[in-house]
């Protein structure tokens, strides 16, 4: 399969490489100090005690450098990334190629959609804790990655060909005919840490621990967004996040705190805008995520100023 993996990092680093060894024909879009590592070197992935490097089939800053077109492409930027990396794809994309985003956010899909309109457009997300070593180099904690792609519905042919292939790269994947809510699932434990933790400045054991009143009210704003916006959840969801939270070491920070404590971009938008936009539209009440959102919007996380 001619897959197109847009970044190189946590996330799309670690697909690229597991996909090369597997021997899918992959083109991967890195930038900067990155593409030069890869260049030289291939993508490292470090997994289960073992470095995998391998070669993609093509690779560039620029996908109109591939000169092909692809049966898909996977987006693996930051949320904020998003559109500018759909835009630089559009030469290698027909009208037949699917294309999915994986990074966090529930509404990646409709951006794609918007910009992609006669495209086959799936919606996914991926479980990995993963993160850049060195320049080409993606260190994986834990077993590897869990991932979902899907559609609301009927599941397309490309679909499916893009959950086997990456079945046999040796990517746990869940083909999804309910991905909404597949995604939700996951997006209710992001966003509700990834904003409670850059709000109150704290990792996610203090969270659970000393703020664990405005954990409950944060998930169940989200649970009744998600709920309005298609997803089936219920309190169950609840307290399956509030069981795996318990679980990770106390001083686990949140990506997005981590963005914010460096000072550069964040994905305040998708992981906490995104909900107050959406509670808008529904007219539901989401005092908890406005009052953080807002405050985060303006002056950032209390340990980053
Ligand atoms: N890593 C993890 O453990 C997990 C991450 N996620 C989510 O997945 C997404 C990706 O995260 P992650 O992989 O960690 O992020 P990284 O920052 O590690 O990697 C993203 C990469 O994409 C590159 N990039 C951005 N725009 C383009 C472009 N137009 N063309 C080529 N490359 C581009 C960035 O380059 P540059 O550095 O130059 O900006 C960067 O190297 C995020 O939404 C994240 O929240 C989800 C689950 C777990
Ligand atoms: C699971 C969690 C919250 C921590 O690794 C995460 O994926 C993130 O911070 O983006």
């Amino acid at each position: 399969m001619k897959i197109a993996i847009v970044g190189a990092g946590g996330v799309g680093g670690f697909l690229a490489a597991m996909l090369v060894r597997a021997g899918e024909e992959v083109f991967l879009v890195a930038r900067g100090k990155h593409l030069a590592a890869i260049r030289e070197k291939g993508i490292c992935v470090e997994l289960n005690g073992e470095r995998i490097c391998s070669k993609p089939r093509s690779l560039s800053d620029d996908p109109a450098d591939f000169a092909t077109t692809m049966d898909a492409v996977l987006f693996c930027t930051k949320g904020y990334d998003l559109e500018n990396a759909a835009e630089s794809v559009r030469p290698v994309v027909n009208a037949k190629t699917l294309l999915v985003p994986l990074g966090n956010g529930v509404g990646n899909a409709e951006t794609l959609k918007r910009l992609f309109p006669d495209n086959p457009v799936a919606n996914g997300a991926i479980y990995i804790v993963s993160h850049i070593r060195s320049p080409g180099v993606v260190a994986v904690k834990g077993k590897g990655a869990y991932v979902v792609i899907g559609v609301d519905g009927k599941i397309p042919e490309a679909v499916e060909r893009l959950g086997r292939t990456l079945k046999r790269a040796g990517i746990r994947t869940k083909v999804s005919d309910t991905v909404t809510t597949d995604v939700w699932k996951k997006y209710l434990l992001i966003a509700a840490l990834a904003t409670l933790t850059s709000c109150y400045g704290k990792p996610m054991g203090a969270i659970v621990e000393e703020h664990r009143d405005e954990l409950d009210a944060i998930l169940h704003e989200i649970l009744a967004v998600g709920r309005a916006e298609g997803a089936i959840l219920d309190e169950s969801n609840i307290a399956r996040v509030i069981e795996q939270v318990a679980k990770v070491p106390y001083d686990s920070p949140t990506s997005m705190w981590l963005d914010f404590e460096a000072g550069g971009e964040t994905e305040l938008e998708q992981l906490s805008g995104y909900i107050v936009e959406k509670a808008n539209v529904h007219g539901i009440d989401v005092p908890l995520m406005k009052k953080c959102y807002e405050a985060l919007k303006k002056e950032g996380s209390p340990s980053s100023v």
